[in-house]
């Protein structure tokens, strides 16, 4: 089995590939480390390329015989898809078709997509399950469910077999403490708390705490990386006997206020999070909490993660000592 890791050297792909390499996975990971670090895949083989490349893609296809391709690339900050569609859409929708050309070409028939709860827009329930109607509500998400569109077309036209993964808030860091989250600028929540907490940020900034939940700042489901990896290796599984276009949503089924977040993230770093109120963040839904029921069921997902403060405490094993 040889596996295509797209965006590897991210927050979330570099998990991944550590999970397929010790799955004993043949991984090579392809990444623009436009927001990568090189230093997070360690020495699995790595192709430096952009999706955008379609010469680049070629060649890669034509140097390995890959049985399936794992997606991690995007854009994916809300507020700077809404000032700037055009590179979202370019590098979103653009670059994943260019890399579905080259599976194409390539006879590569399996594909795992990251998607996104924001394909979602405003929730109409307290669970957000897969029935849930998608009408995504700022670019980023829009370009997620475009892909999610083309993948079942492709299924229909061209037999490729998907998973679409619909993460919603990808927390914590491989309790290793050798790879976690560094993005700059870092928007997510988890990391700018222990920053805080380091002293390597000001005090959070808690964007609004006027929404409509019990305390007034906003909910999320926050569910650990590794549990997203190991849920994209049940999906290679699925789709040796699955065929078609499927799409799951990924989350803990908790919602954690920013305020309970703060909370917690004090008891683990064993000092209070120095916070102050600031104004509403655009584009931010009060609440947003998976149902994975489906996931679940079909392909026998159970995430190991469900305690807060052991996501979080894995997160702060990197933030005290963060490699790159
Ligand atoms: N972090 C979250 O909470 C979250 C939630 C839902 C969905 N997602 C999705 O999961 C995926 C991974 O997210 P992440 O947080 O790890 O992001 P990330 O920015 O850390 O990782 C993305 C990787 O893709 C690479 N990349 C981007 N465009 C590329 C291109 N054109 N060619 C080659 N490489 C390219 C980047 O260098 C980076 O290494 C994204 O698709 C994101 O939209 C993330
Ligand atoms: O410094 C910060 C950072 C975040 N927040 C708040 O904390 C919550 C979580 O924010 P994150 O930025 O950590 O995560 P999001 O819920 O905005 O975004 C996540 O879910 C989205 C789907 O809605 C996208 O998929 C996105 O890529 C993914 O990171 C939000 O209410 C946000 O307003 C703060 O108060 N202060």
């Amino acid at each position: 089995m040889k596996v295509l890791v797209c965006g590897g050297a991210g927050y979330i792909g570099s998990h991944m590939v550590r999970h397929l390499v010790g799955d004993g996975v043949s991984t090579v990971v392809f990444d623009n480390l436009s927001t990568g670090h090189r230093e997070s895949v360690g020495d699995t083989a790595f192709v430096r390329g952009d999706l955008l490349d379609a010469t680049q893609l070629r060649d890669l296809f034509s140097q390995h015989r890959f049985d399936a391709v794992m997606h991690f690339c995007a854009r994916s900050l809300v507020g700077e898809s809404v000032q700037q569609p055009y590179a979202y859409y370019e590098n979103n929708v653009a670059g994943t078709l260019n890399l579905l050309q080259a599976m194409r070409d390539a006879s590569v028939g399996k594909l795992v997509f990251s998607s996104t709860a924001a394909v979602f827009g405003h929730p109409e329930s307290e669970l957000i399950d897969e029935s849930h109607p998608t009408r995504p509500i700022n670019p980023y998400g829009a370009s997620k469910r475009m892909v999610e569109t083309i993948l079942e077309d492709a299924a229909r036209a061209y037999g490729l077999r998907s998973v679409a993964l619909r993460y919603f808030n990808a927390a914590g860091a491989s309790p290793q403490g050798d790879i976690g989250e560094s993005h700059s600028p870092e928007t997510h929540l988890i990391p700018n708390m222990l920053r805080a907490a380091n002293g390597d940020a000001p005090s959070l900034k808690v964007f609004g705490n006027d929404y409509s939940t019990p305390d007034g700042t906003c909910v999320r489901d926050y569910v650990h990386v590794d549990d997203l990896a190991d849920a994209h290796s049940r999906a290679l599984d699925f789709m040796a006997s699955n065929e078609g276009a499927h799409a799951f949503n990924l989350g803990n089924g908790a919602g954690f206020s920013v305020m309970q977040m703060i909370h917690a993230a004090g008891e683990v770093a064993k000092q209070p999070i120095p916070f102050e109120i600031a104004p509403r963040r655009a584009g931010d839904p009060d609440r947003l909490v998976a149902s994975s029921g489906k996931a679940r069921r079909e392909l026998g997902w159970q995430p190991r993660y469900t305690d807060i403060a052991d996501i979080i405490d894995t997160a702060w094993r990197w933030h005290r000592n963060p490699r790159y």
